[in-house]
């Protein structure tokens, strides 16, 4: 890497480096090689290994538990990992902090940076077995968008009787930077910096927009676009004991276009989540938008892919394709059935309330997905949620 290292440099405001490496330049600035360094020295391996033994007994002695994390954090994975630390410092705690805080967690894990889920494989691989259907030899499908075959979508409820709406979602990382608990707070500001230019040489009419900040944005411009659905909400506290939120406003905000149908999250839980959605059903359409959405940002900044893994994200639930897409539907008779859940289960759909993750259902609309993103392509991900929808209505259709 010396060898590499080309220019000092100061980028707004930040000091740092300039390396040119395998053809691509960075910029390296100073406070992320202290954060780092403090990070691995500070540390005592004693200390966190004492937390880790405490994390596995208060989540094997809490009888309402049922987490992933604690399903698959045995003793003995526990004891093959506790000394382990990937190079950026991150350590098994780091991975588990989040679970072993909410207790009623359904997964309970998160990776502090790409390493981890090499590093801690040992508990991330059944993790992401038992809930992508996704084995250790398994590997990711290479991208399919379904550019071209977004005709295959017509609108599942064409007479607006069900679906108020339909949203589709994917995330991306900046390659090079680590996930949130490891990231500074130049690092915020300055990937910031990266997605807001990229954002403002789209030309694509359809898509076109402004970036607006989270530091300085009103509460009530905040709490309306949250309540209309378009932002994510603050102070998750998942996120919050994953270590997710530090400098929080700084470098969080959202891009969206005049109409409100392509949005980009810029530094929630993933470094950025790309969003196409609009009223009633027509899934194609709104397939077509994301793709362009993610074709023309993808050409300004890189984004990190694992050969075996797919787009790399923060939450194991999101590996792979990244993709959820979803509809706010209502179904009154088979959503008052007692197997509702177990009947989308089925479908390989996943049940979310109206205000999204950990919300409840209002009014009988239901937020339903696909479940898996990892080891099938984007477009598989999104034919997963329209196959098991279509057949949703026409059970709701037929129920007398
Ligand atoms: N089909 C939809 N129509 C309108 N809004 C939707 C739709 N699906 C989800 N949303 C809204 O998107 C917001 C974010 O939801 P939520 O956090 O559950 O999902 P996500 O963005 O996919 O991320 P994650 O899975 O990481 O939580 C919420 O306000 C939710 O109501």
């Amino acid at each position: 890497m010396a060898s590499a290292l080309r220019n000092k440099l100061v980028v707004g405001g930040v000091a740092g480096l300039v390396a040119a490496v395998g053809g691509y330049t960075y910029f390296y600035p100073y406070a992320r090689d202290v954060a780092l360094v403090n990070k691995q020295q500070g540390e005592t391996d004693a200390f966190t290994v004492k937390k880790i033994e405490e994390a596995y007994k208060i989540l094997q002695d809490h009888p309402e538990c049922h987490s992933l994390l604690k399903k698959h954090l045995t003793k003995s994975v526990v004891d093959q990992l506790k000394y382990k630390k990937t190079q950026l410092g991150a350590t098994l705690y780091d991975v588990i902090r989040s679970g072993v805080h909410n207790l009623d967690a359904g997964v309970g894990v998160y990776a502090p940076d790409y390493e981890s889920y090499k590093v801690f494989a040992a508990l991330f691989d059944p993790i992401i077995e038992e809930y992508h259907g996704f084995g250790p030899n398994d590997k990711q499908p290479p991208v399919d968008l379904g550019e071209g075959r977004t005709g295959e979508f017509p609108p599942l409820d064409p007479a607006g009787k069900y679906i108020k709406s339909t949203r589709i979602r994917c995330g991306r990382t900046l390659k090079g930077y680590p996930f949130n608990p490891l990231l500074t707070s130049d690092d915020y500001l300055i990937m910031q910096q990266k997605v807001k230019s990229a954002l403002e040489s789209v030309q694509d009419k359809d898509l076109k927009g402004t970036y607006y900040p989270l530091q300085g944005m009103s509460k009530e411009t905040q709490n309306k676009l949250i309540a209309d659905h378009f932002l994510f909400k603050e102070g998750d506290r998942h996120l919050q004991h994953a270590n997710a939120c530090n400098y929080w406003p700084q470098g969080r905000g959202i891009f969206h276009n005049n109409d409100k149908t392509f949005l980009i999250w810029v530094n929630e839980e993933d470094h950025m989540r790309l969003i196409s959605m609009q009223e009633g059903s027509d899934v194609g359409t709104i397939l077509d938008r994301l793709n362009r959405g993610i074709k023309s940002v993808e050409t300004k900044v890189p984004f990190a892919r694992d050969d075996r893994l797919g787009w790399l994200t923060f939450c194991p639930t999101n590996l792979g394709s990244t993709v959820r897409a979803s509809v706010h539907i209502k179904l009154p008779k088979v959503s008052a059935r007692k197997d509702f859940k177990e009947i989308c289960e089925k479908l390989n759909l996943q049940v979310r309330g109206i205000h999204g993750e950990h919300s409840e259902s209002e009014g009988g609309v239901y937020d339903i997905s696909n479940k898996a993103r990892l080891g099938l392509s984007e477009f598989q991900a999104v034919k997963q949620m329209y196959d098991g929808v279509k057949e949703l209505i026409q059970l709701e259709e037929s129920a007398k």
